[in-house]
C-alpha cells in the first residue's frame, strides 16, 4: 500500500480527534515539503468526499462489519482509499496491503452504492455529489502583512519584501488591483432542480500580486500562494494574516508611546500589529486566559519582534481595574473567541463535525468554546431565567448527538421489540428535517451564549479609569454577536448619560457597513467574503465622550481630516473596498491633489456631522516628490502632535498616523492592461 495514505489516514484520525488544522497537521510530521504537500492535497480531497464515502460505505452491505472485525485497519484509512479507488483521477488503489486486498473483496458492491446514490440524487457526475459550500467554495486571496517592525523599523521594509518576491522569487507586482470577474455558477439541488448563481472572483495570475490601497502593508496574492514555509515569515519580515484580521489594530492605532490592552490575544496576530502601529515603543499588555495559546502567543510576538508587550495569562475578566499598573491604558482590543461563522478560507469546512472551526487552533478562533459556554451558564450577570434556558452546552449537545444516533440506530430493532412487549421503550425516531431543526435551535442558544460572553469582556473594558478607544471585533457573521452585542453594549453605557459613543470608522468604505438595524449601526464595518474577498469579519469602534463640549470636538476633528486630506495629497481616504478599488482604479492611482477627496468627506460631514471619522490616515506608497515631502512635514507635524497632546483637550483627535513607504515604481510596459512595475 502506498506510504501516502496511511499519511493522510493518519492526519484525518487527528483531525477528527481536534487535535490540530488540515495544515498544521499535515505539515507538522516528518516529511520533506514535496511528501507534506502530496499528502495535504489528498487529506483534502478525501475530505470534500468523505460525506459521500461515509455513505458509501453505509450502503456496502458488510463492508463496515468486516472492517471492523480486522482491527488493524483505521476506518480513516478506509475513507482514503475509497476516495482513491472512486474519485481521484488514478480511480485504483497504489500498491498493495490487507486494505487494498479488503476492498478489492468489495469493489463491485462499492460501484454499485456509489451508482445508487447517484441515481437517488439524480446527477450524473460524480462532483455533483458534493455539497455547495465545498462544490462552489469562496477562494480568498492570500494576505501577506508586511512587518514594519523588521530590521528595527526600517523605513524600506515594504520595499525590501517587494523586492523580494520581485526581483528574487518571480513574482510580478500589479500597479493596480486586478479586474473582478462575475460568472454563472449552475447549482443542481438536492431534488433534482437547478439553480443559477453569480459568483465574483479576482482574476489574479499565480505569479502576480498587488499592494493593498487601504493599508500598504498588505500584499495580495493568488490564493494557491503557499508561503506557510517561507523564510520571511520564519524570520518575522512577512505574517499571514487577513486584511479583515488587520483592521481592529489598524483601526485603534494606538500612537507611539501610548499604553493599551489586547483583551484575548492568542495568537497574536492583531497584538503585533499594535506592536508595529506603536514602532515598538509605549506597552502593550496582551491577556490570554488559554495556557497552551498563550505560549503560541509568546512564540509568534518574539518572531516579529515585538518588545513592548506584557504578556499576562489569566482571564481578561480577572484583571482588576484599580491595578496601578493599568492606570495609563488608554487603548483595548476586544476580540473574543466567537462562533467564527465568517472563516470561510480555510478548510475547515472539510472537516465532519459541525462545529469544527471553533475546536481547532486558527488564526482567528480558539478552542476553549466549551469552557467559555460553561463559564456563561454559571455566569452572574446572566439572569435567572436566561441560565436555566442555557444549560445545553457544547458538551452536553455532543453527547445528546451520540445518543440521538445511537438511538438511529437502534431504534429498528428496539422499536420492535417494543411493538412485540407493546411497551414503547425508546422515543420515536425523529425525522432528518426535525433534527435539523433542533440542531439550528440549539446553535441559536450557542451563538446567543457567545454574544453574552462577548458583551462581557467590552464591558470589563470600559471600566480602566483612564480608557478612551475600544475596539470590538468578531470573525462570526451573526448580527447577534455584531450589531447586538455593540447595540447592548452602549445601552447599557449610556443608560445614564451620554458617556461613550459609536465612532463611523472609514468612513469611505460605503460597501461594507454594518447591518442597518438600528440608528447609526452602520458605523461599524462588517466585510463579507463573496463581496471584499476577506473572511466574513466585523468591527465597531467605541470612544469615551471627554467634555460635555463633544459637538465642538467632533467638528473639530472632521477640520483636521479635511485638512489632513488636502495636505497629504492622497488619495487613500477616496479608496474603497477592493470593489469599489477596481471601478476607481484611476482615482485611486493618481497621488494627485484630489479634489474628489474633500467632496467625499464633506458629503460624510453632511451625512452624519456629529461622527467622528477615522483619524488614521495612511500614505500610499508613490514616486511623486512632491507628496513625499509632504509626506515628511506631516510626519513632523505629526511627531509634535504626538508630543504636545497633553496640552490639548482633543489630543488623540487631532492625530494623524502616516506611513511614509517611499517605494519607487518604474512603469516598464505601458500597454499592459496589468502595468508591470519595476522596483528601482
Ligand atoms: C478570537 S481569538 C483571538 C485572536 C487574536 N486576537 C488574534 O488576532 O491573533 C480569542 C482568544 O481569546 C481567548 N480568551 C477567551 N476567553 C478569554 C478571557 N476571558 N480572557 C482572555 N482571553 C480569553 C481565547 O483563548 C482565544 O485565544
Amino acid at each position: 500500500m502506498c506510504d501516502f495514505y496511511q499519511q493522510a489516514a493518519d492526519v484525518i484520525e487527528q483531525l477528527i480527534q481536534k487535535k490540530g488544522s488540515i495544515k498544521g497537521l499535515t505539515y507538522n510530521r516528518n516529511v520533506n515539503v514535496k511528501t507534506s504537500k502530496t499528502c495535504y492535497a489528498l487529506v483534502c480531497e478525501t475530505l470534500k468526499y468523505k460525506g459521500v464515502i461515509d455513505q458509501i460505505i453505509e450502503l456496502t452491505a458488510g463492508l463496515e462489519k468486516e472492517f471492523k472485525k480486522n482491527k488493524t485497519i483505521k476506518y480513516s484509512l478506509l475513507v482514503v482509499m475509497i476516495y482513491e479507488l472512486l474519485f481521484s483521477a488514478n480511480g485504483k488503489i497504489k500498491g498493495g496491503g490487507q486494505a487494498k486486498k479488503l476492498l478489492s473483496h468489495y469493489q463491485a458492491p462499492i460501484n454499485s452504492a456509489l451508482a445508487r446514490m447517484k441515481i437517488q440524487k439524480k446527477v450524473s457526475e460524480n462532483i455533483d455529489l458534493l455539497p455547495d459550500n465545498i462544490r462552489y467554495p469562496i477562494t480568498l486571496p492570500r494576505y501577506v502583512r508586511v512587518n514594519t517592525l523588521f530590521n528595527d523599523c526600517d523605513e524600506n521594509c515594504i520595499k525590501n519584501v517587494i523586492e523580494h518576491f520581485v526581483n528574487v522569487e518571480g513574482f510580478e507586482l500589479l500597479s493596480k488591483p486586478p479586474k473582478l470577474q462575475t460568472k454563472s455558477i449552475t447549482i443542481k439541488k438536492e431534488n433534482g432542480t437547478v439553480e443559477q448563481q453569480q459568483q465574483t472572483t479576482i482574476i489574479l495570475g499565480e505569479k502576480e500580486f498587488y499592494q493593498d490601497l487601504d493599508f500598504p502593508e498588505i500584499l495580495i496574492f493568488h490564493h494557491a500562494v503557499d508561503l506557510h514555509d517561507h523564510k520571511m515569515l520564519l524570520n518575522g519580515q512577512i505574517i499571514l494574516q487577513d486584511k479583515a484580521s488587520c483592521l481592529p489594530s489598524f483601526i485603534l492605532s494606538p500612537p507611539p508611546g501610548s499604553v493599551c490592552i489586547d483583551s484575548c490575544s492568542a495568537p497574536g496576530n492583531k497584538t503585533s500589529l499594535l506592536s508595529a502601529q506603536m514602532k515598538n515603543t509605549g506597552k502593550i499588555f496582551a491577556i490570554e486566559k488559554d495556557t497552551k495559546r498563550c505560549g503560541t502567543l509568546i512564540k509568534l510576538t518574539k518572531r516579529s519582534l515585538c518588545k513592548n508587550i506584557e504578556t499576562i495569562n489569566d482571564s481578561f475578566l480577572n484583571l482588576k481595574h484599580d491595578d496601578p499598573k493599568f492606570k495609563d491604558v488608554e487603548y483595548i482590543l476586544c476580540d473574543p473567541s466567537c462562533s467564527g461563522s465568517g472563516i470561510v478560507n480555510r478548510l475547515d469546512y472539510l472537516l465532519p463535525t459541525k462545529y469544527s472551526t471553533d475546536e481547532i487552533v486558527t488564526d482567528e478562533n480558539d478552542e476553549d468554546l466549551d469552557e467559555i459556554l460553561n463559564q456563561q451558564n454559571q455566569s452572574t450577570k446572566l439572569p435567572e431565567k436566561e441560565k436555566e434556558k442555557s444549560i445545553l452546552n457544547k458538551k452536553e449537545l455532543k453527547k445528546e448527538k451520540k445518543r440521538k444516533l445511537k438511538e438511529m440506530k437502534q431504534g429498528g430493532k428496539k422499536q420492535q421489540k417494543d411493538n412485540n412487549n407493546k411497551l414503547p421503550l425508546v422515543p420515536p425516531i425523529k425525522t432528518k428535517e426535525e433534527i435539523e431543526e433542533q440542531e439550528r435551535i440549539e446553535e441559536e442558544k450557542r451563538v446567543k451564549l457567545l454574544a453574552d460572553f462577548q458583551l462581557s469582556i467590552i464591558q470589563h473594558s470600559f471600566a480602566f479609569p483612564n480608557v478612551k478607544k475600544v475596539i470590538y471585533s468578531t470573525c462570526s457573521t451573526h448580527q447577534v454577536e455584531n450589531e447586538d452585542v455593540v447595540k447592548r453594549a452602549i445601552d447599557e453605557l449610556n443608560k445614564d448619560g451620554e458617556k461613550w459613543k459609536v465612532v463611523k470608522i472609514l468612513p469611505h468604505w460605503t460597501n461594507s457597513r454594518g447591518l442597518p438595524i438600528y440608528k447609526n449601526s452602520d458605523y461599524s464595518i462588517r466585510m463579507t467574503p463573496s463581496k471584499d474577498f476577506t473572511i466574513g469579519f466585523f468591527v465597531a469602534l467605541f470612544e469615551k465622550i471627554i467634555n460635555n463640549n463633544s459637538e465642538n470636538n467632533n467638528n473639530n476633528n472632521n477640520n483636521n481630516n479635511n485638512n489632513n486630506n488636502n495636505n497629504n495629497n492622497n488619495n487613500n481616504n477616496n479608496n474603497n473596498n477592493n470593489n469599489n478599488n477596481n471601478n476607481n482604479n484611476n482615482n485611486n492611482n493618481n497621488n494627485n491633489n484630489n479634489s474628489e477627496n474633500n467632496k467625499l468627506n464633506i458629503k460624510n460631514e453632511n451625512e452624519a456631522p456629529k461622527i467622528i471619522q477615522s483619524d488614521k490616515i495612511h500614505i500610499k506608497p508613490g514616486n511623486n516628490k512632491n507628496n513625499n515631502s509632504n509626506n515628511k512635514n506631516n510626519n513632523n507635524n505629526n511627531n509634535k502632535n504626538n508630543k504636545d497632546k497633553n496640552n490639548n483637550n482633543n489630543k488623540d483627535k487631532n492625530k494623524i498616523n502616516i506611513k511614509n513607504q517611499n517605494i519607487k515604481l518604474e512603469e516598464s510596459d505601458q500597454k499592459h492592461p496589468k502595468k508591470k512595475l519595476k522596483l528601482k
